[in-house]
């Protein structure tokens, strides 16, 4: 214990005694410490700093100006002597090595694209149009997007480009391959190619998107219509095989459409568009805007829309995430389908009490109606306005046909826009997908966003989601092309569009811009309705025969609802000179269904529209959908629609009235009806080729013979509203209505290829329920 007490005492002294001692040891071990550091540092730095050499001297790929318009010399590997041919790929038990462009690349940081064209030819065409796009990508070639490298698939080992992506030069660029293929139905090296294509997708060892680390990819392909006239007889399988295997292994990165062109049509012009649009494409990904929203490698969400599409390519859903619900998957056109999604549309406590008197926006940028409506594919614009494609937009894009707007009325699905200037409605429709959460009211009590405004988000909105369309399986370059500019809006997404206080403003700007306008109302709103300006076609929606059946129905907000919607049906009969108008009937059995024919046939002897449409319900299966009292038997089958359209038919003959079934469109359960006086008559022209069917819907027309026009004459429409005249729907009829249109023959258009949910082609439903969504 002693001893411990004197411890201090004694290091003490050893310190004064032996301090020079201890503080020189101390700083020489420190120098050590630190020069041993130092030492370390610099090695490391060596070792990761390449050799100096030529090509890694690039200070910035930007600052160099010869690449511009220089070629730089071809850097691919030695061709294999000519004859060994890759034959099935070999397993030689070793892994692969890893892509020498990390597939972990972000496209989104790509500064220089390398454009990489292969083709194949055999008789020589391929080579022609490949060597131009060549040349053309060529003069446009800078900074960004480098001067193309130009491969014979013949040529080259596929190992070297189609099992990791080549490294192109200079070392800092990104590939962007480009692929121009004909088709043939022999035994050719093309066959080759795409088992190589199969088999590295199919390899084991090798990761399942081995190219992704390229910048992108597009295929075009070449084919003889005539021969082969459609994509199921063998119209350029090749290249779509090609191109769906190439999406496989690129993680989806197919960064424009797939263009296909007909060798007896104009291939030039079909691929200098083609062309155009891939460079747009390489343009964007130099500038770090990756391949656009929505697609796989652009590090954008997904559009969960899109998702549900892609459902019927199963081979590229597989490294896509999960698919959407049935319940998402369905909700389209949610204005047609009414069924009940449930969104809380209620911006305010409806138990509360509002102090403030100034008014709110209807959909505030925050809330949680504006970020859920956002998740289901609808771009809000401003606080009351929406756009959001449809399932036929994405359907035509695709070759897979239109809505049946286009069997009635000439409007193709990929060049029309769905938007509504109103979220909100004056109604609670039983079969409305809005049910109880909408913003409702009898008034206009939100803030007002300026015309100009909501039309310029429309059209953004609208542009902005095709884009998004653009790596999607199956779409076409070609209509993808055609839906950059839009020719058809359609206000009835959701909620009541004449609400909006400016709607003839807006409905002036669509048509300062040549867009047609369908606009759809509900029936409540006489003052504005009698109000309103000139529209290409006026829609008002004939949910119930009858007061009662109104009520049950609708569940209008307004008292003297019924009061509302009879003026509605006198100022229709007034407006029928001055406006296309249309009855929309949406039958939900078990509540309009039956026994009502007889009432609506009353209503249109009301209102005298030139057309009646009617439409099943489309139903989904919603909890609130139940609550609100529907089930899958409310729908009901396609027979029972056309019995009550015949039923109707024969009511109106009883009352005198002069209309007859025009067409159909049974893949939507849809049928119309029209005013025969107006819309029954002998073609202006003995001869008639659609002009809205590009010509290819054909109409046999004998001398003197009347024919169903219900189509459209859009620039007649346009002409009218110009000439500062007053003007009626009979003038801009359109051309008689295609033969396949017509009642009995289905309505779906036969250039186009009807698919089930797994992407298979199917003979057209005539009867039965309608079991998918849509218009
Ligand atoms: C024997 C033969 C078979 C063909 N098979 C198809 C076919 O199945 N589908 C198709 O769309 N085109 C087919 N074609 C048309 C070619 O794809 C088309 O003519 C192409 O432009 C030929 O390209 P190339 O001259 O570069 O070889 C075939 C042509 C030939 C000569
Ligand atoms: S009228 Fe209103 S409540 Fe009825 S279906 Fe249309 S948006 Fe829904």
């Amino acid at each position: 214990m002693d001893q411990l007490l004197r411890l201090p005492e004694e290091l003490l002294y050893l310190w004064h005694t032996h301090r020079a001692e201890v503080l020189l040891s101390a700083g020489i071990l420190f120098a050590i410490v630190r020069l041993a550091l130092h030492w370390r540092s610099r090695r490391t730095k060596e070792i990761l700093t390449p050799p100096l050499s030529p090509v890694h001297v690039k200070v910035s790929p930007l600052l160099s100006p010869k690449d511009a318009s220089t070629p730089v010399p071809d850097t691919k590997p030695s061709p294999p002597p000519k004859g060994s041919k890759p034959g099935p790929k070999r397993v030689t038990g070793s892994k692969k090595t890893k892509s020498r462009i990390s597939p972990k690349a972000d496209p989104a940081k790509a500064q220089t694209i390398r454009p990489i064209i292969f083709y194949f030819t055999v008789g020589g065409s391929t080579k022609v149009y490949a060597e131009k796009l060549a040349e053309s990508l060529r003069s446009s070639a800078n900074r960004s997007v480098l001067s193309p490298h130009i491969h014979d698939l013949t040529d080259i080992d596929y190992e070297d480009f189609f099992t990791t992506p080549i490294r192109p030069t200079p070392i800092y660029s990104v590939p962007f391959y480009l692929l121009v293929l004909p088709t043939y139905n022999i035994d050719t090296e093309l066959d080759t190619f795409l088992s190589h294509l199969q088999e590295t997708h199919h390899d084991f060892r090798i990761d399942t998107s081995p190219l992704s680390g390229l910048a992108g990819y597009s295929v075009f392909g070449l084919g003889d219509q005539q021969e082969w006239p459609t994509e199921q007889e063998g119209f350029c399988t090749q290249a779509i095989e090609v191109d769906k295997w190439m999406a496989r292994l690129t993680g989806r990165k197919r960064g424009f459409p797939l263009g296909l062109s007909n060798t007896r049509g104009n291939v030039e012009e079909d691929m200098w568009s083609w062309g155009k649009g891939v460079r747009a494409v390489m343009e964007d990904v130099a500038i770090g805007r990756g391949l656009g929203e929505g697609v796989r490698g652009s590090g954008d969400a997904v559009e969960s829309a899109d998702e549900a599409e892609d459902e019927d390519d199963e081979e590229e859903s597989d490294t896509r995430p999960r698919k959407l619900t049935t319940r998402q998957n369905q909700t389209s056109d949610l204005e047609d389908m009414k069924v009940p999604i449930p969104v809380d549309f209620t911006t305010a406590s409806p138990n509360k009490p509002t102090i403030s008197t100034q008014p709110k926006p209807m959909v505030p940028l925050n809330s949680p109606t504006h970020t859920t409506l956002t998740k289901q594919g609808y771009t809000i614009i401003g606080t009351h306005s929406g756009v959001k494609i449809c399932r036929w937009t994405k359907s035509a894009l695709r070759g897979r046909g239109s809505c049946y707007k286009f069997s009635f009325y000439g409007i193709a699905s990929h060049l029309c826009m769905e938007a509504t200037p109103s979220l909100s409605c004056s109604n609670k429709c039983v079969f409305c997908w809005r049910h109880g959460t909408n913003p409702v009211g009898t008034t206009w009590r939100w803030e007002v966003d300026e015309p100009g405004l909501v039309f310029r988000g429309m059209k953004e909105g609208h542009y902005r989601k095709i884009g998004m369309m653009r790596g999607v399986p199956g779409v076409r370059a070609e209509r993808f092309g055609e839906a950059m500019r839009i020719r058809h809006c359609a206000l009835s997404l959701v909620g009541e569009p004449i609400f909006y206080p400016h709607i003839n403003a807006l409905l002036g700007m669509l048509h300062k811009e040549h867009i047609s306008s369908f606009l759809v109302c509900n029936a409540q709103h006489p003052d504005q309705l009698a109000a309103l300006g000139p529209v290409t076609q006026l829609y008002v929606s004939i949910d119930a025969s009858n007061k009662e059946s109104l009520r049950r129905i609708d569940r209008p907000l307004y008292r003297d609802f019924w009061e509302r919607f009879q003026r509605c049906m006198d100022i229709l009969r007034a407006k029928r000179f001055t406006h296309r108008t249309v009855f929309r009937l949406t039958l939900v059995k078990g509540f309009n269904l039956e026994e009502e024919a007889e009432g609506y046939a009353d209503l249109v002897e009301k209102a005298l529209p030139g057309f009646v449409e009617v439409k099943g319900v489309t139903y989904c299966g919603t909890s609130t959908a139940a609550g609100a009292g529907l089930t899958m038997q409310n729908v009901p089958f396609y027979q029972e629609v056309c019995g009550f359209v015949l039923a109707l038919a024969r009511a109106l003959e009883r009352r005198g009235l002069d209309y007859g079934i025009a067409a159909e469109h049974a893949h939507s359960c849809c049928i119309l009806l029209a005013d025969r006086g107006r819309f029954f008559k002998v073609p202006a022209k003995p001869s008639v080729s659609t002009q809205a069917l590009d010509g290819k819907g054909e109409v046999k027309v004998v001398e003197g013979e009347k024919k169903w026009h219900t189509l459209i004459d859009y620039p007649a429409f346009f002409r009218c509203l110009e000439s500062g005249r007053p003007f009626g729907p009979e003038d801009y009829v359109g051309e008689p209505t295609p033969e396949w249109a017509l009642w009995g023959r289905g309505g779906f258009d036969p250039r186009d290829v009807r698919v089930d949910r797994k992407g298979r082609p199917r003979e057209a439903v005539v009867s039965g329920k309608v079991e998918e969504m849509g218009e």
